[in-house]
């Protein structure tokens, strides 16, 4: 795929790998693209990191760079940059003219284009990359960048919101070419037939997104779901403010509408606030449909306006659909058990046993490097012992053998299956957990409608050796206790010691191996931790109410 990028933003790409070949690396990483945004503060996201504390010289030598400027490579380039311009030609990046010999990008710095990327067509399938999308891939992406950002004085939620705002407003407000699109009700009976209906459906998505809204705000109570649903309302605004209100209000006539009275028994008929909801992204799926076919009269871009719409809304009601089933099913789990690597299934079974005992509600069988049958054996064995406690039993890595055991779910890293695909192969019932170890990780997983999180790792383990950079610490904790309603469990070097701090940073439900399998008891670690969580439970909830 060839990648669309404002002149600006290719310049700040171009001058990161001319950054990672002056440091003579081998691939080009994510801190050359912050180092390249800090270095240009005439640019539009390097003024808005200048606005927002940086440091810059202290920034570029936290990235092991030395002063301001004194590391640019090749040509002093301007990357001033007018907010993206509509119609002005995305410089691709294969371009001619893109530096020769640079070091190929990291996995890190391609998943950061890419969310750039995402972020930037969120808005409009067409719409090219600029510095501003490139510096919130970074925030977003990049625990460790952000934690440098920090600092090196940069107020980074702050810079978030501003970025966001401007992203908006960088959109302005619908242009239609040719024509304003502007329904004359002089004569034509067509226009004033088209007017009624492009002013009630617009009504109609207004009104069932702000339905939509209320549930995920107040009973799902979701804030990354709320802000995104936040998005959808602010760019339907956005759309029909391409229509022209003045005529679509002279053409009301609500008391002349047969179809004011007309309700069916089943719109009548809400059982529960869940019903409501479904039947409100029905409603602005239809509304966005018709806005869409009737504006193809007039104005097929403003038509493509609310179609991307109603994709965006789909994937919404799948992910609010996804997080109202995960917090049903997992809503009570608090204590989730990773086993694997013993020596006997005797030892599986007497651990297993002990750890339920003590009150785990997950298990998670993850074995490395065992044969297949021994896996099934193994997975057989805890599927029963779970199946017995009424606990959730979960295989790590492998959909086949979770759905040869029938488990109920599957647990994925990044570079294990994707979600998509094991749905593919398991059906839409069984639980899906990922791992993730930055902010844009989680909202990703939760963009992929996963069943749950595992967040970490949050401090040394020693079931898994990672590198000291792996370590998310407890930023990511309060980062995911910030953003999502979607059942998540910190992990990594979780015991009874340092379980307190783990809370403290919001953590309602942990996943531990080393603290269990270690232990004397099973069993007695299990429940004081347990006890824990459930009572960090009952004080916050005190709290709230
Ligand atoms: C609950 C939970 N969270 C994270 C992991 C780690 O998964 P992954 O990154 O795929 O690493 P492996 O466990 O496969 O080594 C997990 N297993 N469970
Ligand atoms: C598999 C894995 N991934 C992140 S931490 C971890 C291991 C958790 O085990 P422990 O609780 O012993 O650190
Ligand atoms: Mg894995």
């Amino acid at each position: 795929m060839r990648d669309a990028l404002t002149p600006a933003a290719q310049r700040l790409v171009d001058q990161a790998h001319r950054r990672a070949q002056a440091r003579s690396s081998p691939l080009t990483e994510p801190g050359d693209l912050l180092a390249a945004l800090a270095d240009q503060p005439e640019s539009k996201a390097g003024e808005l990191l200048a606005d927002h504390g940086l440091r810059a010289e202290e920034l570029l030598s936290a990235l092991g760079f030395s002063v301001a400027n004194s590391d640019r490579v090749g040509p002093d380039e301007s990357v001033a940059e007018p907010n993206v311009v509509p119609g002005e030609p995305p410089r691709d990046a294969e371009a001619p003219g893109k530096p020769t010999n640079e070091p190929p990008d990291s996995l890190d710095f391609r998943a950061v284009l890419n969310e750039a990327r995402s972020i930037a067509r969120r808005w409009d399938r067409n719409h090219p990359v600029s510095s501003e999308h490139l510096l919130l891939a970074l925030v977003e992406y990049s625990l460790p960048l952000r934690t440098l950002l920090v600092r090196a004085g940069v107020q980074v939620e702050a810079l978030v919101e501003a970025i966001r705002t401007l992203i908006h407003e960088d959109i302005g407000p619908i242009e239609v070419e040719d024509e304003p699109f502007r329904l004359d009700l002089g004569d034509a009976a067509d226009d004033h037939e088209l007017a009624r209906i492009l002013d009630a459906s617009g009504n109609r998505a207004r009104e069932a997104l702000r339905v939509i809204e209320d549930y995920v705000r107040f009973a799902l109570d979701d804030p990354m779901l709320t802000r995104r649903l936040k998005d959808v309302r602010h760019r339907l605004s956005q759309a029909l403010a391409g229509l022209d209100d003045q005529t679509l209000l002279a053409a009301r006539d609500t008391p002349g509408d047969v179809g004011t009275h007309i309700m069916t028994p089943e719109e009548r008929l809400r059982e529960h606030p869940r019903a409501v909801l479904t039947a409100n992204f029905k409603r602005l799926g239809e509304a966005l449909r018709t806005l869409e076919e009737y504006c193809k009269i007039r104005n097929v871009w403003l038509s493509g306006r609310f179609e991307v719409l109603r994709y965006d809304v789909y994937t919404l009601e799948k992910m609010v659909a996804t997080a109202i089933r995960s917090q049903r099913g997992l809503g009570k789990a608090r204590l989730y058990l990773l086993v694997g690597g013993l020596p006997t299934l005797g030892d599986l079974t007497w651990v297993v046993g002990e750890a339920l005992e003590g009150g785990v509600d997950v298990v998670q069988l993850r074995e490395k490097g065992v044969e297949d049958r021994v896996w099934l054996e193994r997975a057989r064995e805890v599927r029963l012992l779970t199946a017995r406690a009424g606990a959730t039993f979960v295989v790590n890595d492998r959909c086949d053998l979770a759905r040869l055991a029938g488990a109920d779910g599957v647990h994925l890293g990044q570079t294990d299956l994707t979600v998509r695909d094991a749905r593919r192969l398991l059906g839409g019932a069984p639980l899906i957990g990922v791992s993730t170890h930055d902010p844009s990780q989680i909202r990703r997983a939760v963009l992929d409608a996963a069943n749950y999180l595992g967040v970490g790792p949050v401090f040394p383990s020693g079931t898994k050796s990672f590198d000291s950079s792996e370590i998310v610490g407890l930023g990511l904790v309060r980062h995911a206790a910030e953003t999502t309603t979607l059942p998540w469990f910190a992990l990594g070097g979780i015991d009874e010691s340092n379980l307190d701090d783990v809370l403290e940073a919001g953590a309602r439900r942990v996943a531990v191996s080393g603290a269990l399998l270690r232990a004397g008891s099973p069993r007695k670690v299990a429940r004081s931790l347990k006890d824990r969580l459930e009572q960090a439970v009952a004080i916050s909830s005190d709290e709230e109410d």
